[in-house]
C-alpha cells in the first residue's frame, strides 16, 4: 500500500503502527525534522547585520535579429522582413526606506535578455529589467566594469500609449537628474551613447575619494570580511571608490545596461555575408563587480531612556537645536549635530528614547534601533535623577542593563562597540550620591557626571568621544560588569 509513496512521504509508512494518527504526526513534525522550519523561526538576534556586500551585476543580452523573406504570387524575388532584436535589460539599485542592509539583496543580479526578432518586421520584445533595492547611504565602489549611470527617480505615472509595456525609464533633464541626486556630483554625457538611450547620463569616471565608511568589522558580511588574502589586497588596489551614493529615496542607478538587439534583414544596408551574421547577433550586456557599504549616520549614538536629557546633551555639545521637553519621546526621529575640534569633527545622533520591550517594536521600537545599528561609538545617557524621591523611572545601574539588554535582543553584538556613560542631570538633590554607587556598580568604561542643561562636565564627554572615535581608548560596556539588585 505505501510502495507508490514518494520518498519523502515513505515515513507515514513507519508512524502509521504509532499510537498517533499519520497525519497529526505529518503536520505536527518537530524542529529537527524540518530545519527549513527552524530556520525560519529562527529568534530575532541571530539575524547578523550586513553592511558590505560585493555584488555581479550583468545586463541582459541582446536579442538575434531574424533574417527572413516575405515571398508572395506578386512578388516572387520576395522582401526581407526580419524584425531587429529586443534590447537587454538593465539592472537597477534603488534607493528603499524599508530596506536596512544587504542581507535581502543577491550577490548576482542579471537582468532578463531581449526577445529574438521575428518575420513580418516584428521587433523583439525588451529585456525585464532587474532591480535590487538597498537602503538609503548606500555608497558604491567600483571593483570592475563601467561606472554606474544615474537614471530617473521612479514616478509612477499612467502608461504612455506609445511606450512599450515595461519600459522603465522615459526621457529626463539633466536638470531633473541633477535634482534627483545627492551624492553623484557631475553628470555629463557618456562616451557609450550609442548602445544606452538619452536617458542615460554617466557619472563621471574616476576616484572620487579613497575613504571607506560605515563598516565595522564586526558587523561586516562574513564572507566579504574573512581573513585578508593577498588577492585581496590586489583586489584593494583595483577599487575606485564612492563612485556613486545612493541617498534619496526612490534614486536609481543602473550598474549594468543591457546589450542592444541585433539587426533583422529588413533594417541592414547592404553587407556582405560574414559582417551580416555578426550583426544578426544581440550584444552582449555590461558586466561589473561593486562593493556596495553603509555610510554610517553618526559617529556616535545618545543611547539611554526616554527623558533622560539626550536631546539636551546634543545641544550641549553640539550646535544642535533639537526639541526638549520634560515628557516622554520628545525626539521622534535622530536629530544630529556636528562636534567640531580643532583638527577633526564627528556626527553625534540623538535617538529617540528606548525603553524595556524596544526590540519588540514598543515605544518607538526597531526603526531607532536599527539607526544605532550604523553608529561607531555608543554614549548611553542615563538620568540620575530617576527613582528618586518617589520619581518614576528605575536607578542608572538598571537603565542601563536594560539599554544593553535591548541592543543585544535587537542584533547580538550590537552593544560590542566603544562605548561611555553620561550620567546625567548631577544637580538634581541626591544625584550625587546614585551618582558614587553608580561607579561602583558599573566597571571598565568611563563615567561622567553631567548638568547637560548648564553645560557642566561637558567638554570632558566631548574630549572622551574625540578619542572614542579616533580609537585612542576602546571601553565597552558589558553586561557582566553592571551589578543590579
Ligand atoms: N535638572 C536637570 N534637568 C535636565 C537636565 N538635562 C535635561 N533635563 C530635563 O530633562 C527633560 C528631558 O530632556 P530631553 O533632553 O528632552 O530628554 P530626552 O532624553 O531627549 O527625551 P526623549 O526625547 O523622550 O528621548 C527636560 O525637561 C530637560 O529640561 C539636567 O542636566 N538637569
Amino acid at each position: 500500500m505505501w510502495g507508490h509513496l514518494p520518498k519523502s512521504l515513505q515515513h507515514i509508512k513507519t508512524l502509521r503502527h504509532s499510537s498517533k494518527s499519520p497525519w497529526i504526526s505529518l503536520f505536527s513534525c518537530s524542529y529537527s525534522d524540518a530545519p527549513h522550519k527552524r530556520s525560519k523561526l529562527a529568534p530575532l538576534q541571530e539575524r547578523r547585520m550586513v553592511d558590505r556586500f560585493r555584488l555581479y551585476a550583468k545586463g541582459g543580452g541582446g536579442g538575434s535579429g531574424c533574417t527572413s523573406t516575405r515571398r508572395s504570387r506578386h512578388d516572387r524575388r520576395g522582401r526581407p522582413d526580419g524584425g531587429n532584436g529586443g534590447r537587454g535589460g538593465d539592472v537597477f539599485l534603488e534607493c528603499s526606506p524599508t530596506c536596512w542592509d544587504f542581507s535581502g539583496l543577491q550577490p548576482h543580479l542579471i537582468a532578463q535578455r531581449g526577445g529574438h526578432g521575428s518575420s513580418k518586421n516584428k521587433i523583439g520584445t525588451r529585456g525585464a529589467d532587474k532591480i535590487a533595492q538597498v537602503p538609503i547611504g548606500t555608497v558604491i565602489h567600483l571593483l570592475k566594469g563601467e561606472t554606474p549611470c544615474v537614471a530617473e527617480r521612479q514616478i509612477p505615472k499612467d502608461l504612455d500609449p506609445w511606450e512599450i509595456p515595461g519600459t522603465p525609464i522615459g526621457d529626463v533633464t539633466e536638470s531633473d537628474q541633477q535634482s534627483t541626486l545627492t551624492g553623484l556630483t557631475t553628470a555629463e554625457d557618456s562616451d557609450s551613447s550609442s548602445s544606452q538611450p538619452d536617458r542615460i547620463v554617466e557619472e563621471s569616471a574616476g576616484m572620487k575619494g579613497t575613504t571607506q565608511m560605515g563598516s565595522t568589522d564586526s558587523q561586516s558580511s562574513s564572507s566579504s570580511s574573512e581573513s585578508c588574502s593577498e588577492d585581496e589586497t590586489e583586489e584593494k588596489d583595483q577599487i575606485q571608490y564612492n563612485v556613486a551614493e545612493l541617498t534619496v529615496q526612490g534614486q536609481r542607478v543602473i550598474i549594468a545596461c543591457g546589450g542592444e538587439g541585433g539587426m533583422g534583414n529588413v533594417s541592414s544596408v547592404k553587407v556582405f555575408d560574414d559582417e551580416e551574421s555578426s550583426l544578426r547577433v544581440g550584444l552582449p550586456g555590461s558586466e561589473a563587480v561593486l562593493i556596495l557599504e553603509l555610510k554610517s549616520i553618526a559617529d556616535v549614538s545618545l543611547v539611554g531612556m526616554p527623558n533622560a536629557g539626550k536631546s539636551t546633551l546634543l545641544g550641549a555639545i553640539s550646535r544642535a537645536k533639537p526639541a526638549v521637553g520634560h515628557y516622554a519621546f520628545t525626539t521622534l526621529r535622530p536629530n544630529l549635530g556636528n562636534l567640531n575640534f580643532e583638527d577633526f569633527s564627528l556626527t553625534v545622533a540623538d535617538v529617540p528614547g528606548l525603553i524595556k520591550g524596544a526590540h519588540e517594536n514598543r515605544g518607538l521600537g526597531h526603526a531607532f534601533l536599527r539607526h544605532i545599528e550604523r553608529t561607531k561609538v555608543l554614549a548611553y545617557v542615563v538620568d540620575l535623577a530617576s527613582g528618586l524621591d518617589g520619581r518614576i523611572g528605575t536607578p542608572p545601574w538598571e537603565q542601563l542593563r536594560d539599554l544593553v539588554l535591548e541592543l543585544e535582543h535587537h542584533l547580538e553584538g550590537l552593544s560590542n562597540r566603544p562605548s561611555l556613560i553620561v550620567a546625567n542631570k548631577i544637580d538634581e538633590d541626591g544625584a550625587e550620591e546614585v551618582y558614587e554607587e553608580l561607579k561602583k556598580r558599573v566597571q571598565d568604561v568611563s563615567i561622567f557626571p553631567v548638568c547637560a542643561v548648564l553645560e557642566e562636565g561637558v567638554p570632558e564627554v566631548k574630549l572622551a568621544l574625540k578619542k572614542l572615535v579616533n580609537g585612542e581608548t576602546s571601553d565597552t560596556l558589558v553586561l557582566d560588569k553592571i551589578t543590579v539588585d
